[in-house]
Protein backbone atom coordinates (compact mmCIF):
# COMPACT_ATOMS: atom_id res chain seq x y z
CA UNK A 1 0.00 0.00 0.00
CA UNK A 2 1.47 3.42 -0.78
CA UNK A 3 1.84 5.87 2.42
CA UNK A 4 3.14 8.93 0.48
CA UNK A 5 3.64 10.16 -2.94
CA UNK A 6 4.80 12.71 -5.19
CA UNK A 7 3.72 13.65 -8.43
CA UNK A 8 6.25 15.38 -10.39
CA UNK A 9 7.31 17.46 -7.44
CA UNK A 10 9.89 20.41 -8.12
CA UNK A 11 11.73 21.94 -5.23
CA UNK A 12 13.54 24.93 -5.58
CA UNK A 13 15.63 27.41 -2.97
CA UNK A 14 16.35 30.75 -3.93
CA UNK A 15 16.63 30.59 -8.12
CA UNK A 16 18.28 27.06 -7.45
CA UNK A 17 16.24 24.00 -8.94
CA UNK A 18 16.66 21.23 -6.87
CA UNK A 19 14.90 18.26 -7.89
CA UNK A 20 12.47 18.20 -10.57
CA UNK A 21 9.50 16.83 -11.71
CA UNK A 22 9.90 13.74 -8.69
CA UNK A 23 7.21 10.88 -8.60
CA UNK A 24 8.12 9.08 -5.80
CA UNK A 25 6.29 5.76 -4.20
CA UNK A 26 6.68 4.85 -0.60
CA UNK A 27 5.06 1.63 0.39
CA UNK A 28 4.60 0.29 3.85
CA UNK A 29 7.51 -1.84 5.13
CA UNK A 30 10.14 -0.17 2.53
CA UNK A 31 12.96 1.52 3.81
CA UNK A 32 14.45 4.18 2.01
CA UNK A 33 17.92 6.01 2.17
CA UNK A 34 18.35 9.63 0.62
CA UNK A 35 21.82 10.10 -0.52
CA UNK A 36 23.41 13.73 -1.93
CA UNK A 37 25.82 15.87 -1.96
CA UNK A 38 25.86 19.24 1.02
CA UNK A 39 23.50 21.23 -0.32
CA UNK A 40 21.62 19.17 -2.62
CA UNK A 41 17.79 19.14 -1.50
CA UNK A 42 17.52 16.25 1.19
CA UNK A 43 16.64 18.23 4.17
CA UNK A 44 14.03 20.49 1.88
CA UNK A 45 12.53 17.17 0.25
CA UNK A 46 12.13 15.69 3.82
CA UNK A 47 10.26 19.30 4.51
CA UNK A 48 8.23 19.06 1.71
CA UNK A 49 7.00 15.44 2.03
CA UNK A 50 6.28 16.25 5.71
CA UNK A 51 3.64 19.20 4.20
CA UNK A 52 6.08 22.08 5.58
CA UNK A 53 8.31 23.53 2.19
CA UNK A 54 6.09 24.59 -0.52
CA UNK A 55 7.19 22.36 -3.64
CA UNK A 56 7.46 24.95 -7.09
CA UNK A 57 5.45 21.97 -8.79
CA UNK A 58 3.82 19.01 -8.02
CA UNK A 59 2.09 17.60 -5.53
CA UNK A 60 2.88 15.65 -2.25
CA UNK A 61 0.11 12.81 -1.75
CA UNK A 62 -0.77 11.25 2.23
CA UNK A 63 -2.69 8.22 1.86
CA UNK A 64 -4.48 9.21 -1.72
CA UNK A 65 -4.91 13.09 -0.49
CA UNK A 66 -2.97 16.29 -0.95
CA UNK A 67 -1.22 16.46 1.95
CA UNK A 68 -2.08 20.50 1.70
CA UNK A 69 -5.29 18.91 2.64
CA UNK A 70 -4.49 17.02 5.37
CA UNK A 71 -4.84 18.97 8.86
CA UNK A 72 -1.72 18.80 10.95
CA UNK A 73 -2.70 16.97 13.57
CA UNK A 74 -3.58 13.80 11.23
CA UNK A 75 -0.43 14.39 9.68
CA UNK A 76 1.16 14.04 13.27
CA UNK A 77 -0.28 10.76 13.08
CA UNK A 78 0.58 9.61 9.40
CA UNK A 79 4.09 10.59 10.31
CA UNK A 80 7.53 11.60 12.27
CA UNK A 81 9.71 13.94 11.04
CA UNK A 82 13.27 14.34 12.86
CA UNK A 83 14.86 17.31 11.35
CA UNK A 84 18.80 18.00 11.67
CA UNK A 85 17.82 20.55 15.18
CA UNK A 86 18.33 19.50 18.32
CA UNK A 87 18.41 22.55 20.32
CA UNK A 88 15.44 22.94 22.45
CA UNK A 89 14.58 26.58 24.08
CA UNK A 90 12.52 25.33 27.10
CA UNK A 91 14.26 23.31 29.67
CA UNK A 92 13.16 19.67 29.43
CA UNK A 93 14.27 16.51 30.74
CA UNK A 94 14.92 14.16 28.62
CA UNK A 95 11.73 11.85 29.37
CA UNK A 96 9.97 15.26 29.27
CA UNK A 97 11.41 15.55 25.49
CA UNK A 98 10.60 11.75 24.65
CA UNK A 99 7.16 12.01 25.40
CA UNK A 100 6.26 15.16 22.87
CA UNK A 101 6.22 11.95 20.78
CA UNK A 102 2.72 11.42 22.11
CA UNK A 103 1.47 14.64 22.02
CA UNK A 104 -0.54 14.05 18.60
CA UNK A 105 -2.29 11.17 20.27
CA UNK A 106 -3.47 14.00 23.44
CA UNK A 107 -6.64 15.42 23.66
CA UNK A 108 -6.15 19.29 24.95
CA UNK A 109 -5.80 18.62 27.93
CA UNK A 110 -5.38 15.33 28.54
CA UNK A 111 -1.86 14.27 30.62
CA UNK A 112 0.20 11.54 29.28
CA UNK A 113 -0.93 8.49 30.59
CA UNK A 114 1.11 5.21 32.44
CA UNK A 115 1.23 3.60 29.17
CA UNK A 116 2.79 6.69 27.20
CA UNK A 117 5.38 6.33 30.29
CA UNK A 118 6.53 3.24 29.71
CA UNK A 119 6.65 3.60 25.67
CA UNK A 120 8.89 6.59 26.18
CA UNK A 121 11.17 4.50 28.64
CA UNK A 122 11.62 1.74 26.20
CA UNK A 123 12.14 4.11 23.45
CA UNK A 124 15.12 5.56 25.31
CA UNK A 125 16.21 1.78 26.53
CA UNK A 126 16.06 1.00 22.90
CA UNK A 127 19.30 3.21 22.39
CA UNK A 128 21.03 3.41 25.41
CA UNK A 129 19.65 5.76 27.30
CA UNK A 130 17.82 4.05 29.88
CA UNK A 131 19.41 5.86 32.22
CA UNK A 132 19.13 9.47 30.98
CA UNK A 133 15.58 10.01 32.06
CA UNK A 134 15.82 12.53 34.63
CA UNK A 135 18.92 14.16 32.64
CA UNK A 136 18.25 18.29 31.85
CA UNK A 137 18.44 17.96 27.98
CA UNK A 138 21.04 20.99 27.87
CA UNK A 139 23.19 18.84 29.64
CA UNK A 140 23.70 15.66 26.87
CA UNK A 141 26.13 15.40 23.93
CA UNK A 142 25.56 16.17 20.70
CA UNK A 143 25.22 12.17 20.17
CA UNK A 144 23.13 12.09 23.20
CA UNK A 145 20.76 14.16 22.36
CA UNK A 146 20.55 13.19 18.76
CA UNK A 147 19.05 9.44 20.32
CA UNK A 148 16.78 11.68 22.62
CA UNK A 149 15.26 12.81 19.33
CA UNK A 150 15.44 9.53 17.78
CA UNK A 151 13.57 8.09 20.85
CA UNK A 152 10.98 10.70 20.63
CA UNK A 153 9.98 10.08 16.76
CA UNK A 154 9.91 6.23 17.61
CA UNK A 155 7.46 7.54 21.12
CA UNK A 156 5.43 9.09 18.35
CA UNK A 157 4.70 5.87 16.52
CA UNK A 158 3.61 6.74 13.14
CA UNK A 159 3.40 4.83 10.33
CA UNK A 160 5.95 6.40 8.77
CA UNK A 161 9.16 8.17 9.66
CA UNK A 162 11.44 10.90 7.88
CA UNK A 163 14.57 10.78 9.42
CA UNK A 164 17.00 13.11 8.46
CA UNK A 165 20.45 12.33 9.42
CA UNK A 166 19.40 9.63 12.62
CA UNK A 167 23.10 8.82 12.14
CA UNK A 168 25.09 11.83 12.39
CA UNK A 169 27.07 12.43 16.01
CA UNK A 170 26.50 8.98 16.56
CA UNK A 171 29.75 6.58 17.27
CA UNK A 172 29.80 3.17 15.91
CA UNK A 173 28.35 1.11 18.20
CA UNK A 174 25.66 3.13 18.55
CA UNK A 175 25.06 3.97 14.91
CA UNK A 176 24.87 0.12 14.55
CA UNK A 177 22.02 -0.20 17.71
CA UNK A 178 19.92 2.52 16.24
CA UNK A 179 20.30 0.82 12.42
CA UNK A 180 19.52 -1.96 14.47
CA UNK A 181 16.38 -0.68 15.95
CA UNK A 182 15.29 1.07 12.43
CA UNK A 183 15.35 -2.71 11.01
CA UNK A 184 12.98 -3.60 13.87
CA UNK A 185 11.12 -0.99 12.96
CA UNK A 186 10.47 -2.07 9.28
CA UNK A 187 10.01 -5.46 9.94
CA UNK A 188 7.11 -4.59 12.42
CA UNK A 189 5.59 -2.63 8.77
CA UNK A 190 7.02 0.98 9.43
CA UNK A 191 8.22 2.59 6.33
CA UNK A 192 11.29 4.47 6.65
CA UNK A 193 12.69 7.96 4.45
CA UNK A 194 16.37 8.41 6.21
CA UNK A 195 19.07 10.93 4.64
CA UNK A 196 22.76 9.76 5.48
CA UNK A 197 25.85 10.45 4.17
CA UNK A 198 27.16 7.14 4.40
CA UNK A 199 25.97 4.90 1.48
CA UNK A 200 27.14 1.83 3.42
CA UNK A 201 23.72 2.67 5.81
CA UNK A 202 22.14 1.33 2.89
CA UNK A 203 23.80 -2.51 2.77
CA UNK A 204 22.37 -2.65 6.34
CA UNK A 205 19.02 -1.35 6.13
CA UNK A 206 17.56 -0.08 3.08
CA UNK A 207 15.29 -1.50 0.63
CA UNK A 208 15.47 1.60 -1.48
CA UNK A 209 17.31 4.30 -2.78
CA UNK A 210 16.75 8.13 -3.96
CA UNK A 211 19.89 9.53 -5.18
CA UNK A 212 19.45 13.45 -5.24
CA UNK A 213 21.91 15.44 -7.53
CA UNK A 214 21.22 18.94 -6.84
CA UNK A 215 20.68 20.08 -10.21
CA UNK A 216 16.97 18.67 -10.43
CA UNK A 217 18.30 15.20 -11.32
CA UNK A 218 17.39 12.00 -9.17
CA UNK A 219 17.25 8.57 -9.52
CA UNK A 220 15.35 6.62 -7.27
CA UNK A 221 14.37 2.75 -7.26
CA UNK A 222 15.23 -0.52 -5.51
CA UNK A 223 18.48 -0.61 -4.06
CA UNK A 224 19.85 -3.46 -6.56
CA UNK A 225 18.51 -0.71 -9.67
CA UNK A 226 20.34 2.14 -8.43
CA UNK A 227 23.19 1.83 -5.96
CA UNK A 228 26.53 1.24 -7.84
CA UNK A 229 30.02 2.71 -8.11
CA UNK A 230 29.78 4.49 -11.08
CA UNK A 231 26.16 6.10 -10.05
CA UNK A 232 27.90 7.15 -6.76
CA UNK A 233 31.06 8.25 -8.25
CA UNK A 234 28.78 10.62 -10.18
CA UNK A 235 26.78 11.01 -7.08
CA UNK A 236 29.81 12.73 -5.09
CA UNK A 237 31.88 13.96 -7.76
CA UNK A 238 34.57 11.43 -5.82
CA UNK A 239 35.49 7.83 -7.27
CA UNK A 240 34.03 5.21 -5.16
CA UNK A 241 34.71 1.12 -5.53
CA UNK A 242 32.35 -1.19 -4.90
CA UNK A 243 32.93 -4.70 -2.94
CA UNK A 244 30.91 -7.65 -2.26
CA UNK A 245 30.81 -9.03 0.70
CA UNK A 246 27.61 -11.67 1.91
CA UNK A 247 25.77 -10.83 -0.98
CA UNK A 248 25.75 -6.77 0.10
CA UNK A 249 27.52 -4.13 -1.87
CA UNK A 250 29.68 -1.89 0.43
CA UNK A 251 31.20 1.58 -1.39
CA UNK A 252 34.66 2.87 -0.42
CA UNK A 253 36.33 6.17 -1.53
CA UNK A 254 39.18 6.28 -3.63
CA UNK A 255 41.41 8.07 -2.09
N1 LIG B 1 16.06 30.61 1.94
C1 LIG B 1 16.95 30.11 1.09
N2 LIG B 1 17.36 30.82 0.01
C2 LIG B 1 18.26 30.33 -0.86
N3 LIG B 1 18.81 29.12 -0.74
C3 LIG B 1 18.46 28.38 0.32
C4 LIG B 1 17.51 28.83 1.29
N4 LIG B 1 17.34 27.86 2.21
C5 LIG B 1 18.17 26.86 1.84
N5 LIG B 1 18.85 27.16 0.72
C6 LIG B 1 19.82 26.32 0.00
O1 LIG B 1 19.13 25.19 -0.51
C7 LIG B 1 20.05 24.11 -0.67
C8 LIG B 1 19.44 22.83 -0.15
O2 LIG B 1 19.43 22.84 1.26
P1 LIG B 1 19.15 21.53 2.08
O3 LIG B 1 19.21 21.90 3.53
O4 LIG B 1 17.91 20.91 1.57
O5 LIG B 1 20.40 20.63 1.67
P2 LIG B 1 20.85 19.19 2.18
O6 LIG B 1 20.98 18.32 0.97
O7 LIG B 1 19.96 18.71 3.26
O8 LIG B 1 22.30 19.52 2.74
P3 LIG B 1 23.21 18.90 3.93
O9 LIG B 1 23.74 17.59 3.42
O10 LIG B 1 24.30 19.91 4.08
O11 LIG B 1 22.35 18.77 5.17
C9 LIG B 1 21.34 24.54 0.04
O12 LIG B 1 22.30 24.92 -0.94
C10 LIG B 1 20.92 25.75 0.87
O13 LIG B 1 21.99 26.66 1.03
Amino acid sequence: MSLLQTQNLSLKQGERILIAGLNLTIGTGEAWIVLGENGCGKSTLLSALAGWFKPYGGAVMLGGQAITQVVPAQRALAMAWQTQQDECPFPLTTLEKTLTGRHPHLSRWEWESDADLVLAQQQLARLDLADFGARDLASLSGGERRRVSLATVLTQQAPLLLLDEPLSQLDLRHQQQALGVLREEVQEGRSIVMVSHDPNHAAQFATHALLLFGNGEWQAGVLADVLNAEMLSKLYHHPVFEMQQDGKSWFVPIA
